[in-house]
């Protein structure tokens, strides 16, 4: 099966792991996006990507967080603060040697919550 194929080339939970603790160096560096995680636990926030990013890649589902929309609520990210943490995870996806179609395939799947994150109308909607 190609879901969980791409969940062994990832390095199953070792390396998606490690690759989760890469992006999250990376985003705490970033300026523009490190700000949004202020006073957010990290260990916890690690772990939780760890486990969403396994489920989607084809891998076991342990992932027992909130659901995207509910967990970004009112946070404000922008479709920038978006893009800008799918080209971070990209990165991290290369730095641990991940093929480019791997790394295609990946970014499609995150690409495709992009509307439970970013949350300009939802956020229009409970001012008013
Ligand atoms: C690219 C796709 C993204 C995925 C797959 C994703 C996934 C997650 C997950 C699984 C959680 C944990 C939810 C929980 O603990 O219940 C979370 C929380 C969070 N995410 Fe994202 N996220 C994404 C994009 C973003 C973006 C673009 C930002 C802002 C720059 C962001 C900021 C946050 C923050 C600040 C939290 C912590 C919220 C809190 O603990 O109150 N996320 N995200």
């Amino acid at each position: 099966m190609s879901g969980s194929g791409l969940y062994q080339r990832l390095g199953r939970h070792a390396g998606t792991a490690a690759i989760v603790d890469d992006f999250y160096r990376r985003v705490l560096a970033d300026a523009d996006l490190q700000r949004h995680f202020a006073g957010v636990s990290m260990p916890i926030q690690r772990r939780h990507m760890t486990a969403f990013l396994i489920s989607a890649v084809g891998g076991p589902d342990t992932y027992r967080g909130r659901d995207l929309n509910s967990a970004h609520e009112g946070l404000a990210v922008t479709g920038s603060d978006f893009d800008g943490i799918a080209e971070l995870l990209a990165q991290s996806l290369r730095e641990h040697a991940v093929a480019e179609e791997d790394v295609a395939t990946v970014l499609t799947r995150i690409g495709s919550l992009r509307s439970q994150i970013v949350g300009v109308d939802g956020q229009w909607i409970r001012r008013h």
